[in-house]
């Protein structure tokens, strides 16, 4: 298939994602949101803060300000600075990339120039200067099982990821966030050499596990 003919395929696939995603009730969005919250701090805290280490320093999670009808994340990230954990979301700067600003509660907001998506006002930091990222959370429409994500189509997320290790030592967890009908079988999200898998995603049901390389989660 020629790279056109997929491209057109995604347009196909991230249209019908978001009409899908539009019909979900109010009522299951919120719900699965907060299932949402819960696998992800379930998550963190097996990860950082396993039985007998209470006082070891907390990492900074790199999320993102959820719109409707995404997932909602405000709850989460109020839970993370809460539980102690750093948080920071993505601001879009010119030619699609990104540039990260620590969210904490009451932070302003404004409107994004570049996409309907809120940022918070303050310094921007580029992600090489972000202390400690122990989470990269991936906005998505939908991933398949191979671990194959499409997002709104800016290519904002698999340039900055195309710019990080996958797997090996320094990899951060890469892990999308989808409501339970967003998961889709292996292959059904069509894959150019740019797109960049993910290790996994969590689901409002808990964390899914993707690819056969040894993809860090
Ligand atoms: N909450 C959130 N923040 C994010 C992202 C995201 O997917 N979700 N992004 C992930 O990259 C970046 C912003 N990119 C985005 C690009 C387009 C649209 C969007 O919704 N665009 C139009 C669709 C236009 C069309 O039909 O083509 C819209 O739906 O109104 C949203 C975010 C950075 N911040
Ligand atoms: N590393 C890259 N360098 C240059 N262009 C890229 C890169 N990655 C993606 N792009 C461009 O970005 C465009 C959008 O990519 P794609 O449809 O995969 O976006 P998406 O993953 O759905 O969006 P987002 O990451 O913003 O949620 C593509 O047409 C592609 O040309």
């Amino acid at each position: 298939m020629t790279a056109s003919a997929r491209d057109t395929d995604k347009a196909g696939l991230r249209a019908s994602l978001r009409a899908s995603r539009a019909t979900l009730q109010a009522s299951d969005r919120e719900d699965q949101s907060d299932g949402l919250r819960r696998v992800v701090v379930q998550y963190l805290s097996d990860r950082y803060r396993p039985a007998g280490r209470l006082d070891s320093p907390l990492p900074t999670v790199a999320a993102y300000l959820g719109v409707d009808p995404e997932p909602a994340t405000e709850r989460l990230v109020g839970e993370l600075r809460r539980l102690g954990f750093g948080v920071v979301v993505p601001v879009c700067e010119p030619a699609y990339r990104l540039s990260w600003v620590r969210w904490v509660p009451g932070v302003a907001l404004q409107r994004s120039v570049r996409a309907p998506v809120q940022e918070p006002v303050g310094p921007r930091l580029a992600f090489d200067d972000l202390p400690d990222v122990g989470l990269i959370l991936v906005p998505a429409l939908g991933v398949d099982r191979t671990g194959n994500r499409i997002g709104q189509g800016g290519g904002y997320y698999d340039r900055f990821l195309a710019d990080r290790p996958v797997d090996g030592p320094g990899a951060v967890p890469r892990l999308g966030m989808v409501y339970r009908t967003e998961v889709l079988p292996a292959g059904a999200v069509p894959s150019e050499p740019y797109d960049q898998p993910l290790g996994g995603a969590f689901t409002p049901d808990g964390l899914l596990r993707f690819g056969t390389r040894d993809r860090a989660v």
